[in-house]
């Protein structure tokens, strides 16, 4: 991407240009006019088969293209040059996209051989990222927006529209939403208004300036009713009006100031009226994209079975927007459900559909007057297969299916007029004739019959004309300069009558015409030159007819897309045994929370040879904190349960055997520190940012995750704010949480509120070989397993070995200190042994919440409250006890250490226990920076501390 600098060198009029204005060559003055009307692109200014740029922009699109940089010499001097061929040009307006500049095309409006003069030529279209239309700068199953955003006090109105098929939506919001629905639009590019003052948003999207009035109340309402007969009916709220004028407007500007005729809807939607999931959210649950290497590792690359374009598009909204309305969830899953029972009329619609072209991207270059036959054709073919479809949906039960059928309008008119105009296999110029199929037009048969009658005349000549002149070598034939001839070998011209007229003299023959031949030839040439005239006269008058019918067709599209995402949907559950989830009515009660049986991670049960599903309940209110070792299944499980969620009320089955949920208004993540970094903070900063977020906007009825809060500070600060935001979520919020920690001190929480509680993730070593059992139980854990994970990813042995040295020191400095600490440790159980379960043995069983609290309360009956002394203390033990089980091979015999025994006893007895020397390595460890420490230098603050306690 370039600087804006860089840009506005190569936009407007080049300088140098302009120093002789007066003196340029007419072209070139042309030239030097259009970059001074377009003075915000990249002017590509057609000159025959090619689009040059002069000066400075010749240089950009050399470097940017890699094409040669020519020159081109007149007498007000040499000019750098760089063009690109018109016919191959979209891949390097690809490159110029992609490199952030706006192309305008100057394109020749007048046909070169009749302008008298130079040749006339106009900015036809502006390339930009949100206006590009060229199917092949357009991702196929994706939509592209270009935005605008206008502002009126704290109100904002935003409005899109995909250039690319009409559609168009418009939104009001506050500041906060208006930023969160930016995020999951992201549009490509986005026109700003007056004193909107938008922060950088996490997308890239390029920020176009334009004419400010066109924001203005009265110019964009009338550019609005130029789309709809009643704008304030359809957009009531000034703002959001503002914004889709103006978007409008700018749409026109960027199509040569033409109407997007195929806008035909424009939709208002209230994002509240959707589940919630914001840039992070969608980011974190990698619902789209993934960081992963794996192919087909998001929810969309699993969900994406559609057939056709219309239907990938429709997935990805339905997926960006899933709902709240529990009718119209019910709705999609009775006819996900119905589907999924009937194989038959699946199969079929599948077949139906994966022959449907992109109707609504046909249908806006029918509007937009660039289809060609081709285009006319598919779009036929594609409804030919309308009311096949219909047929297949003939017995159905579901109300949302029957009224997607009953809204297949079969368009049988349209099919008509283009099966009857268009012949079967039209060619791609709609200029050169053999597009209109005989029987259409009687004018054009007519003359197509003069122009046949007269080419078989002539074809007859030869055979005549033989015998008339006993020439046998004698040919006929035609050439483009100088038409139809006859030709003679020079022996035979003695042979030549009178009445040939001599046309051309070649080295071994002479060319002749006879009156007649000429009189033919002419009746020919016009026939067919009219022909072909009236044939793209007659072609364009089809493709207006059809893009009158844009809205009906618009409709038809609107169906086979929301057909194709539910027929995905039933493929995906049957072919991944998804079950049917239950919505919670809210009751006097609340709505109960989520129950799952069984769940599965959609995505990653989809890479992993085993998966093991795990049950989930979370009650309203209830805040779940989930401990475990490194790469035990927290992360996935927390992601599984929003995953569920998010499928179910987008429509879809969920991967369970069984799910109860309520219907969540938003879905919030605030994952690892390390995961999110992005320019401008610091990690921690937004941390806390995402954090701040969801303590203020999350409600009773959303899901949190919150993975490793606080993990981006020291650890007593980590801690302190983990501790601090699960009681807020608790007692304050009352949202499902789901909160993924190492910090085991957290797991204390538990005894103190009603909803929290403790579920954990085990592992088994064997042989110093660590087994992920990924199975969920209730209690926390007890062991991290940390420098096992560093072994497994390939630290080198020095490194672990070591660390494994200083863990098994920091366990024995730890023994004696328990040993110190006297009676205590007499009540210590022993500690688990190699080859066995590191914590409780899993069970799939959900627990009810009481049961589970009072397993934790007496699994943290020490009970330390927040000081920073327990903290550390807490960290040692956390190590003892993952020693204790990795070392028991070579190690020292490991020492009794379970750390809800260990750390028995009121706060008090340990501060009174410790000597100064411990006072101060808690306070070195304390105001150790660990995010700013590389690996070595904790191994040695470690090893310095460990001497010290020695
Ligand atoms: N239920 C499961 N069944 C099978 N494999 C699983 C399961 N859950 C997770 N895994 C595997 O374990 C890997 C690690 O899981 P995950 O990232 O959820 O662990 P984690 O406990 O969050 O780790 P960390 O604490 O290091 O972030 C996953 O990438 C996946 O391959």
């Amino acid at each position: 991407m370039n600087t804006d600098a860089e840009r506005e060198e190569v936009y407007g009029a080049p300088d140098a240009m302009l120093a002789v204005r007066d003196d340029l060559t007419p072209m070139l003055s042309q030239y030097a006019d259009l970059c001074e009307m377009h003075d915000d692109a990249l002017v590509l200014f057609q000159v025959g088969d090619f689009y040059e740029a002069f000066c400075e922009a010749a240089e950009t699109v050399a470097r940017t293209c890699e094409v040669t940089l020519t020159q081109r010499e007149d007498s007000t001097g040499t000019w750098p040059m760089a063009g690109i061929p018109i016919d191959n040009a979209a891949g390097y307006l690809e490159r110029l996209l992609d490199a952030g500049y706006r192309v305008a095309l100057a394109d020749q409006v007048e046909d070169a051989s009749e302008a008298s003069g130079l040749v006339d030529r106009a900015v036809t279209q502006l390339i930009t990222p949100g206006t590009v239309v060229d199917e092949e700068l357009l991702e196929a199953g994706r939509a592209t927006y270009l935005g605008a955003v206008a502002r009126d006090g704290d109100d904002y109105g935003l409005a899109v529209v995909d250039v690319s098929t009409g559609e168009c939506l418009v939104t009001g919001a506050d500041r906060a939403l208006l930023l969160e629905e930016l995020d999951r639009l992201a549009p490509a590019e986005l026109v700003v208004g007056p004193n909107c003052d938008l922060p950088d948003p996490s997308f890239d999207p390029m920020e176009t300036p334009f004419d400010s009035d066109a924001f203005d109340i009265e110019a964009a309402t009338e550019t609005l009713s130029s789309y709809v007969s009643r704008p304030d009916a359809v957009v009531e709220a000034d703002v959001e009006r503002r914004a889709v004028g103006a978007l409008l407007a700018y749409a026109e500007y960027a199509q040569g100031d033409s109407k997007l005729e195929y806008v035909t809807r424009i939709t208002r939607f209230d994002p509240r009226e959707f589940l919630q999931l914001d840039a992070t959210a969608i980011r974190s649950l990698e619902l789209f994209d993934s960081r992963s290497a794996h192919a087909g590792s998001t929810l969309f690359s699993v969900l994406d079975e559609t057939a056709c374009a219309l239907g990938r598009r429709r997935l990805e909204a339905w997926l960006r927007r899933p709902l709240v309305d529990r009718d119209a969830i019910e709705a999609r899953l009775d006819a996900v459900g119905e589907l999924a029972d009937d194989a038959l009329t699946r199969a079929d619609l599948r077949e139906h559909l994966s022959a449907v072209y992109d109707l609504e991207r046909l249908v806006a270059r029918v509007s937009r007057e660039r289809a060609n036959a081709r285009d006319l054709r598919s779009l036929q073919t594609t409804l030919d297969r309308v009311p096949e479809i219909r047929a297949t949906l003939d017995s159905v039960d579901s109300g949302r299916l029957a009224d997607l059928r009953d809204s297949l309008d079969d368009l049988g008119d349209v099919r008509d007029l283009i099966d009857r105009a268009i012949v079967d296999d039209p060619p791609q110029e709609i200029t050169e004739g053999g597009v209109i199929a005989s029987g259409f037009d009687d004018e054009l048969d007519d003359l197509r019959g003069t122009a046949t009658e007269g080419r078989e005349w002539v074809s007859d000549l030869e055979a005549q004309e033989r015998e008339r002149t006993g020439i046998d070598s004698l040919d006929v034939g035609y050439n483009q300069v100088h038409g139809y001839y006859i030709e003679v070998t020079n022996p035979n011209l003695d042979k030549v009558p009178d009445d040939y007229v001599r046309r051309q003299t070649l080295k071994n023959s002479e060319r002749f015409y006879t009156p007649e031949l000429k009189e033919r030839e002419d009746e020919i040439l016009s026939a067919t030159e009219r022909a072909e005239t009236l044939e793209y006269d007659l072609f364009c008058e089809v493709r207006a007819e059809v893009a009158a019918e844009s809205e009906r067709i618009q409709a038809v599209a609107d169906a086979l897309a929301d057909l194709d995402v539910l027929r995905t949907l039933a493929d995906v559950a049957v072919a991944n045994d998804y079950t049917r989830p239950e919505f919670r009515e809210d009751g006097s009660e609340g709505h109960g929370g989520i129950e799952i049986e069984a769940g599965r991670h959609p995505v990653v049960e989809r890479t992993q040879d085993e998966f093991v599903p795990n049950p989930t309940s979370l009650p309203q209110g209830g805040v779940a904190l989930v401990t475990g070792p490194n790469m035990s299944g927290k992360s996935t499980y927390m992601r599984q349960v929003a995953l569920v969620c998010i499928l179910a009320q987008l429509g879809s089955f969920v991967p369970a055997r069984a799910a109860r949920l309520p219907v969540v208004d938003r879905v919030f993540t605030r994952v690892g520190a390390s995961d999110d970094i992005a320019g401008g903070q610091s990690t921690f900063m937004r941390e806390m940012s995402e954090l701040t977020e969801i303590l203020h906007n999350a409600t009773e009825d959303s899901l949190v995750l919150l993975d490793e809060v606080g993990r981006g500070t020291s650890t007593a600060d980590g801690l302190a704010i983990a501790r601090a935001t699960t009681e807020f979520i608790h007692d304050e919020v009352g949202a499902m949480t789901l909160f993924a920690t190492h910090y085991h001190d957290l797991t204390d929480a538990a005894s103190e509120r009603s909803g929290v509680f403790n579920l954990h993730f085990t592992a088994t070593q064997t042989d110093g070989e660590v087994t992920f059992l990924h199975s969920v139980a209730e209690g926390p854990s007890s062991s991290s397993y940390g420098v096992e994970v560093a072994q497994l990813a390939g630290v080198p042995p020095a490194v672990v070995d070591r660390a494994r040295g200083l863990v098994d020191a920091n366990v024995a400095a730890d023994a004696s200190e328990s040993n110190a600490d006297g009676a205590d440790d007499a009540h210590d159980t022993p500690d688990t042994p190699d080859d066995a379960t590191a914590d409780p043995t899993p069970t799939e069983s959900v627990v009810s919440n009481s049961t589970r609290n009072e397993g934790v309360a007496e699994a943290a009956s020490d009970g330390e409250g927040g000081t920073l002394a327990a903290y550390v203390d807490g960290l040692g033990n956390n190590h003892h006890t993952s020693n204790g089980e990795s070392s028991g091979a070579s190690g020292p015999p490991a020492e009794p250490s379970s750390k809800s025994t260990s750390r028995a006893g009121s706060s008090a007895t340990h501060t009174a226990a410790r000597d100064d020397t411990l006072d101060e390595v808690a306070a070195e460890l304390r105001d150790a920076d660990l995010v700013d420490t590389t690996p070595l230098e904790a191994l040695n603050l470690l090893s310095d501390l460990k001497g010290r306690l020695e």
